[in-house]
Formats: C-alpha cells, sequence, structure tokens
C-alpha cells in the first residue's frame, strides 16, 4: 500500500475520527485523496496554513489537535511557571475557526496549561498585544489571514507577542512531529480542567485601543476627511470603528462587508492585494465623494489603500503605502523633534527600495529581512533589550505595517489610524496621498514595483516550484531583458555573486529566495510563498518617469516568464 492508501486508511476507519469528515473522505477521488495525505501539513511563513478538510495535508480538528499537543509539550518543557502564564488564543471569522480555538483551549486545559480565549473573533495584533498585556507564555492565533474562504490556519506566539521564528518554530515542529496519532488526541476535559480556560474580551479590547490611539502624532490634526472603511467581513469591523470615533474621524463603512462572514460572501477576495477586494469600497467612495478608501483582510494585519487624485480613485500598492505612511511618521517626528537617537526601521529583502531611501534622507537607518514579519517582531524585541537601536517603523510588500511595537505583528487598525491621520494632515496642506507619494518619487526616483503570482497547487505544483529556482540555479541568469545581472543573492546557498566572485551572504537564516539586482538600478527576486501554493516573482524597476518604469517592468516580466518558462 502506499503512504497516501496507508494515511487514508488509517483516518477512514479511526474511532476518533470526528463525524464531520467521514463523509468527505469517501467521497474523495484518486487526486483528493494524495493531495490531502502525500504529506503532513506544515510551518510555512505564518504558520501552518492550509485548505480546511480531513487529512493530514489540510487544517482540520486532527491536524490541529496534533499542532496543539505539539505545542502544549513545548511549554511544559518549559516548567510549571510557563504552564501557569498561559496561552492567549484568538480567532478570527472563518469556517471552524472558534471551534479550533476553543478545543485548542481544552487540549492545553487537559495538559495543565492555562489560556485565555477571546469570546468572539478578534485581530492578530490584538492576540500579539494580549500575550504581553496578560503576561502570558505565548499566544495561537486561528486564521488563514488573507487567503480564499476555503483555508484556514494557525499561527503560534511566543511570550514577546512575536510569531515564532524558525529556531523556535523548530521546537515546537520537533514536538509535534514526535506525535504518531493525531486522531488518538482527545479534547474531552473534566470540569476540573476546564476552569483552567478563562474567557477574555472588553478589558483587553479597552487597553488595546487605547494604545492606538496614543500612536497619533497630530491629535488636533483638522479632521475633515471621508474615509470609506471594509473588514472585508473579518475582525477589522468593531475595532477599526471604535478607534476612529473615538479619535474623532468619520468613517463610511462598507455595510455590505462588515458582518462577519466566514464565506465573504459579499466580496470577491478578501485580500487587499487584489483588485476585487477595492470593487465595492470604490462605489461607496464614488457615492459618498470620499478621500480615502481602507480594506483590511479578515484578521486585520493588512491594510489596503485607495486615495482620491484629480477626481479618479488610485489604489496602492502595500510598497506605496508603506513608504507614504514612513513619510509621513518620519517627517513629523523630526518636526516635533521627537526622533530617537539610532532610529531604525525595518522592511524585508522582497520589499522595495523607495522606503530605504525614504528612511535614509530622514536619517534612519533601514534594517531587512526574510519575508514574514516574524523576522521583523524578532528584532523589535531585540532591540529593545539591547538598546542599541530604536524602532520607528516597519512594513512589508504585502500589505502589512506596524507603527508601534506594543504589538509585534502587523497591525491594520494603527494603520488605518495613522493613514487616516496623514491624509487629513496632507488635506490642510492641499495635498492628497498620490501628491505625497509623486513627491517621494521626484525626490528618490520614480519606482514601480509589481508581483506576479502563479499559482501552482497541489504536489505537482509544489514540485513545479521547486524546480523553476532549481532550474535558476543552475543556470543563473547573466542578464534579463538585456539588462547585464550586477548581483546575484542566494538565501538559500546564502552566496552572493558579484564581479564573477562569490562571497558569503549572512544575517539571515536559510530559505529560498533568489534576488538579482540589475545593471539600471532594478532589482527582481523569486520565492515560493509560505503561505499559498504560489511562485512570487518580484519586480523593483526604476524608471526615468512613471511611463519608462512602466514599459520596462511589462519588458522585465516577460523576460522572466520566458526564463522560467512560464509564460502563458
Ligand atoms: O509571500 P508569503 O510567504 O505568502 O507571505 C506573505 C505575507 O504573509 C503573511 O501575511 C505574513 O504575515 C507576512 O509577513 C508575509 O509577508
Amino acid at each position: 500500500m502506499s503512504v497516501v492508501e496507508e494515511r487514508y486508511e488509517k483516518w477512514v476507519g479511526h474511532p476518533n475520527l470526528d463525524p464531520q469528515y467521514l463523509d468527505v473522505l469517501k467521497a474523495m477521488d484518486a487526486e483528493e485523496k494524495n493531495d490531502a495525505f502525500y504529506t503532513l501539513i506544515e510551518f510555512g511563513t505564518a504558520g501552518m496554513r492550509g485548505l480546511l478538510g480531513p487529512g493530514t495535508n489540510r487544517i482540520n480538528l486532527h491536524t490541529i489537535r496534533k499542532a496543539t499537543q505539539g505545542f502544549a509539550n513545548y511549554i511544559k518543557a518549559h516548567g510549571e511557571a510557563a504552564c501557569e502564564a498561559g496561552i492567549a488564543i484568538g480567532y478570527d471569522n472563518r469556517h471552524m475557526s472558534r471551534e479550533f480555538a476553543f478545543d485548542s483551549a481544552k487540549l492545553l486545559a487537559k495538559n495543565g496549561i492555562k489560556s485565555y480565549v477571546f469570546e468572539s473573533l478578534r485581530p492578530t495584533p490584538e492576540l500579539s498585544f494580549a500575550v504581553r498585556e496578560l503576561g502570558c507564555f505565548g499566544g495561537i492565533m486561528i486564521t488563514a489571514s488573507h487567503n480564499p474562504k476555503e483555508y484556514n490556519g494557525y499561527k503560534l506566539y511566543d511570550e514577546k507577542g512575536c510569531q515564532l521564528v524558525p529556531a523556535l518554530a523548530a521546537q515546537v515542529i520537533d514536538q509535534v512531529n514526535a506525535i504518531e496519532d493525531e486522531l488518538a488526541i482527545d479534547t474531552n476535559v473534566t470540569p476540573e480542567e476546564e476552569k483552567r480556560i478563562t474567557v477574555i474580551g472588553k478589558k483587553v479590547d479597552d487597553s488595546y485601543y487605547a494604545k492606538v490611539l496614543g500612536i497619533q502624532l497630530n491629535p488636533e490634526v483638522k479632521k475633515d476627511i471621508k474615509i470609506v472603511f471594509s473588514p472585508e467581513h473579518g475582525t477589522a469591523n468593531i475595532p477599526v470603528q471604535v478607534v476612529y470615533r473615538r479619535a474623532g474621524y468619520h468613517c463610511i463603512p462598507v455595510e455590505e462587508q462588515c458582518s462577519p462572514d466566514p464565506d465573504f460572501s459579499n466580496t470577491p477576495t478578501p485580500n487587499p492585494e487584489q483588485p476585487g477586494a477595492y470593487e465595492l469600497a470604490l462605489k461607496y467612495a464614488a457615492d459618498n465623494d470620499a478621500d480615502i478608501i481602507l480594506v483590511c483582510d479578515p484578521d486585520a494585519d493588512r491594510m489596503g489603500v485607495g486615495v482620491k487624485h484629480d477626481g479618479e480613485y488610485v489604489v496602492m500598492t502595500g510598497n506605496q503605502s508603506g513608504a507614504v505612511l514612513l513619510e509621513y511618521i518620519l517627517s513629523q517626528m523630526e518636526e516635533k523633534d521627537i526622533m530617537p537617537s539610532n532610529p531604525v526601521m525595518f522592511n524585508t529583502v522582497v520589499t522595495s527600495d523607495l522606503g530605504e531611501k525614504v528612511a535614509k534622507a530622514h536619517g534612519v537607518e533601514t534594517e531587512k529581512t526574510l519575508t514574514g514579519f516574524k523576522f521583523i517582531g524578532e528584532k523589535v524585541a531585540k532591540y529593545e533589550k539591547t538598546g542599541e537601536k530604536n524602532y520607528v517603523f516597519g512594513y512589508e510588500e504585502s500589505y502589512g505595517s506596524l507603527i508601534k511595537p506594543f504589538v509585534r505583528d502587523k497591525d491594520a487598525p494603527q494603520a488605518c489610524l495613522m493613514l487616516a491621520e496623514a491624509a487629513a494632515y496632507y488635506k490642510e496642506k492641499g495635498k492628497d496621498l498620490v501628491d505625497v507619494l509623486n513627491d517621494l518619487y521626484a525626490q528618490h526616483g520614480t519606482y514601480e514595483e509589481s508581483q506576479v503570482a502563479l499559482t501552482l497547487s497541489g504536489e505537482a505544483g509544489a514540485n513545479r516550484i521547486k524546480q523553476i529556482l532549481a532550474d535558476l540555479r543552475k543556470d543563473a541568469p547573466k542578464e534579463i531583458n538585456g539588462t547585464p545581472v550586477v548581483r546575484a543573492e542566494d538565501y538559500n546557498e546564502c552566496t552572493i555573486t558579484e564581479n564573477g566572485e562569490t562571497t558569503e551572504l549572512t544575517g539571515f537564516t536559510k530559505s529560498d529566495v533568489l534576488k538579482y539586482y540589475l545593471a539600471d538600478g532594478s532589482w527582481i527576486a523569486v520565492r515560493p510563498s509560505g503561505t499559498e501554493p504560489k511562485c512570487k516573482f518580484y519586480f523593483c524597476i526604476v524608471g526615468k518617469d512613471k511611463e519608462d518604469a512602466h514599459n520596462k517592468t511589462l519588458a522585465y516580466q516577460k523576460a522572466m516568464a520566458e526564463l522560467t518558462g512560464t509564460a502563458e
């Protein structure tokens, strides 16, 4: 019997299989079976994420229990104090999120570990906040963030409110892998054990909202702006609306997308990276003559921005909104003379260079990390301890940013408040946020950042993605679209190749990323997504003007597609 068959038979025949899964298992065809069982679901960029359904490669009660039992063993290995400090647990609006959260709490309770579970859905950043606010040993967030409705996921946090970085995740994974039978784990608790579970809500909310309101740099700014806001059926709804109300901003919610809905019924996609997320908000904006549009992903760690500019709405990329936020924050810090000593800003190796230039112009150093806000969270905690550098901002191209590090993950409620403040501030000066971006281009060069993400699902897709990277390694491009590659970085082999010489690339955990710097100041990077079945190509292209940058982008995109055999 093949491994797939063996695993499948074990699940179908197991007395502990949760009844909801039996019919689905029985109805699987060969391909579905293979996909559900060919591997064991793994931890990626942001924890464990996958399709909902039965199988070892799926998110379901049994794989979640296996992960939680592994986490419980890891907590117990840290002693009684860790079990007493307990784990904060949050969840979003997705199918099974609440069930997974309370099921995990019960399993922790059976293991003698306390937990603090939110009474209803909450943002990922609030969970990160709650970990430290409640003095917990760690946290669990049940969410698949921006993925489609068929997905769910499991993010783990350490006691600093930061998602587990690879070195810590590896310790948990060892514990998880040591569990042989995920179906044997049961979560029935005695009344005595159940006392270890505490339901939390308003008190933590109020502390979090107070902190969010505290980030304002110009609370007295004239709040003469209209904001259309969509939580995309997710967790941002209440927090963002409360924060706006308390701060005095006029926010027009996209009513159809405010109710928590696991099917995301009234939005084509809840992902601010995709145009569909803005469709309804754009209609609201036009009807209400709004100044800005803000949309958050379901777990409220990402924010997408639309801006009315010359009578039209322009949707910004994460690189653009990040650069604008950065410019606003740094310029205000300077103006108010509150820039800390040794200021540092964080972004990632696939974030546009524009941010680094903006930071430099304000005397702020940039440190780059791999993709995954956990790496930024880790640095925040490190520098807070050493006092060596002072955090001023962190963001990624994937629409996530963090203004103040009382949260150690991306925080959309904070970003929504600061973006509104920036819009109001510049409006008083006769500018919109696209004008601010254009000023940055004029000062630092015109950039066009884009991403081509190829969806390659299942085992075959995963292999294809590996092959694309392997082929690029085997036959490294010397030029792309006729422009010489002047430097190549391989984050897996840890090498830099420049002027025919290869040196060591240090400072990063090994990761399957390739980055090519071109003679015209542009760069292109390739990596597999760690949250979705996608191969991502990133383009950061510099041009003489917008048209030039755009034409070059199209040419580079075509050249990369040809080079990797991925042209349609
Ligand atoms: O490119 P991926 O591996 O899919 O990751 C894209 C993004 O996913 C999540 O939102 C993470 O929290 C981010 O830190 C990351 O940038």
